[in-house]
């Protein structure tokens, strides 16, 4: 579909460059009640990588993924799914219907329904609220914006620095994620939540031979280390080679011909890793995370150096930027890429705009909608391996490198009902890092099947820092999975029963 925009129209209340979920949020949240226009500049798809690369393509693979490995462990179930595999031209046609054929239509029909603005081509400061919009033609307009403007253009793949390995064209996320041609032998470059995510759908589609190249000691080292230690074991228990603290060395790639996202780019790949292994495989992906796709943006006009992560205030407001002009929000921002962070802080922008565009002053009290009270620590993910992983605010490691006084407790599922019930072997384990001296939840981490939809209750504890006495009258109904909340109350319980015998 294309824009909706008066060719001779130049001016907006709000200009929003890049129409991923941050973008649409923040055009979505500074016009609803406040009698503000806005205009977002789109260069690709609006929907964004989340839409059509990232986030709802590679659910659409993996809840499949899920729920035929939750039947291969239900005694009636499994009888008919043992050994049973996906149909992945199935699933695949289901992952196209999620992403709408990577068809922007309906998503731009929002917009305008919502009454915001979308203008094609590809936005780029070039001065104090003023974007220069550089259509497919090359064509450009100069458009300004009355009160902000908003980047929300998101983050690109990192390439390390591997010789060889750009030129030898190799897969990234927007290829796995829109995969139709299942590689035999891949590698992957990387262990943080796209390569393990990854790995579980192209295990699931029938990749033989699977090899992970992480440089760090731990799979998703950014979680509690039984995370990454239960993953590593499920991943070589499922026959895939993980090699930790490795890194990839060279790359060699004969035969390059990249026909398209998805479909394997050429001949065989040799790779060779610093321990002089060398191997052949016929795809390699590249997930060894993101870079601010702060690039080209004209940053550099207003005083910012461009291509790192756009700093930000509380309000989102872009740091040593002087007016109180410019905003950014999403992943451009960093550090939590993660749809859900990129919508919240689009939220704050959206409504600080509102407020500092009718002359309002923004409000201080604790928990306003004016200010991000999320950053730093307070941050929910779900990483849906299978089993899934979810988490909300500090790692004990974190929460003892930031000085709190920590307290952990952890239990595994073994005698919840709701576990057994809902799983002949349920595997999974949960974990609590708490900050004694106040008495309350500062991270949670839980690993096991259904656990995503387990998380919001740790989220609203955490962020609300609900005392401990509160939830021992917060009661899991049963038979329910959510009952490990009372098994991990209790063992903190007895922890501190048994600490006040000793003393
Ligand atoms: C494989 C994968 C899976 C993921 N899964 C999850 C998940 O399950 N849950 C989750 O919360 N997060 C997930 N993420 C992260 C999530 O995709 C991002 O955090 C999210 O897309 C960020 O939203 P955004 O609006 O900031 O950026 P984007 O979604 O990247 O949107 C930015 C938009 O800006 C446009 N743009 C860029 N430059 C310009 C320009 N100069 N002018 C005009 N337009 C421009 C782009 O075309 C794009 O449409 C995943 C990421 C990957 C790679
Ligand atoms: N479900 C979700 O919420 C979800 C899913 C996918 C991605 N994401 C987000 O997208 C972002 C990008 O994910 P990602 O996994 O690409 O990035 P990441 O930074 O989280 O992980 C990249 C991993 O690659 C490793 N690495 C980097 N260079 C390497 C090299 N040369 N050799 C070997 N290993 C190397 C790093 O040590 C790290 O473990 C993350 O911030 C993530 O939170 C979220």
């Amino acid at each position: 579909m294309a824009g909706s925009v008066n060719p001779d129209r130049s001016e907006w209340d709000v200009v929003v460059v890049g129409g991923g979920p941050a973008g649409q949020t923040a055009a979505l949240y500074a016009t609803r009640f406040s009698g503000l226009d806005a205009v977002v500049v789109e260069s690709e798809r609006v929907g964004g990588d989340c839409h059509f690369w990232a986030c709802i393509p590679s659910k659409a693979m993996l809840s499949p993924v899920h729920q035929l490995s939750a039947g291969q462990d239900v005694a009636g179930v499994k009888e008919l799914v043992t050994d049973r595999h996906l149909d992945v031209p199935s699933v695949l046609r289901r992952r196209d219907a999620a992403n709408d054929h990577l068809d922007d239509g309906d998503q731009v029909a929002g917009m305008l329904r919502a009454g915001v603005d979308v203008l094609r081509g590809r936005g780029g400061l070039s001065g104090e609220r003023t974007v220069v919009v550089r259509d497919a033609d090359g064509r450009e307009r100069t458009i300004t914006a009355r009160h902000a403007v908003v980047l929300a253009t998101g983050s690109l793949p990192r390439i390390p620095p591997v010789p060889g390995l750009r030129e030898a064209r190799p897969w990234f996320s927007r290829d796995a994620t829109n995969i139709h041609e299942v590689p035999d032998r891949v590698l992957v470059l990387g262990g943080g939540p796209v390569a393990c995510e990854a790995v579980t759908w192209l295990r699931a589609f029938g990749a033989r031979n699977i090899t992970v190249v992480e440089r760090s000691p731990r799979l998703l080292a950014r979680a509690e280390p039984f995370v990454g230690d239960a993953l590593l074991a499920g991943f070589r228990g499922a026959g895939v080679d993980v090699r930790l603290e490795q890194r990839v060395e060279r790359v060699e790639r004969a035969e390059v011909n990249d026909a398209g996202p998805g479909l394997i780019h050429g001949g065989p790949i040799m790779v060779r890793l610093d321990g002089g292994d060398v191997l052949t495989v016929d795809e390699v992906l590249v997930a060894a995370g993101r870079v601010s796709a702060g690039v080209d943006l004209g940053l550099q006009t207003v005083g910012l150096a461009a291509g790192e992560f756009l700093s930000t205030d509380r309000h989102m407001a872009v740091k040593d930027v002087p007016g109180q002009w410019l905003y950014a929000v999403g992943d451009v921002g960093g550090p939590a890429l993660m749809t859900h962070m990129g919508k919240y802080q689009a939220r704050v922008a959206g409504e600080v705009i509102a407020a500092r565009a009718a002359g309002r002053p923004l409000d201080t009290e604790p928990f306003n909608r004016h200010t991000d009270a999320v950053r730093p620590g307070r941050v929910p993910q779900v990483i849906f391996t299978d089993p899934e992983v979810a988490m909300v605010g500090l790692t004990e490691q974190a929460a003892r490198e930031q000085g709190f006084d920590v307290e952990v407790v952890e239990s595994d599922f073994g005698d919840v009902d709701g576990a057994f019930l809902a799983q002949d072997t349920y595997h999974g384990r949960a974990k609590l890092v708490v900050d004694a001296r106040a008495d309350v939840i500062i991270g949670a981490t839980f690993m096991g099947i259904g656990m995503a939809e387990m998380l919001h209750a740790a989220t609203a504890a955490v962020v609300a820092a609900t005392p401990i006495p509160t939830l021992w009258h917060a009661v899991p109904s049963f038979p329910t999975v959510s009952e490990v909340w009372l098994r991990l109350l209790e063992a903190l319980d007895e922890a501190r029963q048994r600490q006040l015998v000793a003393a």
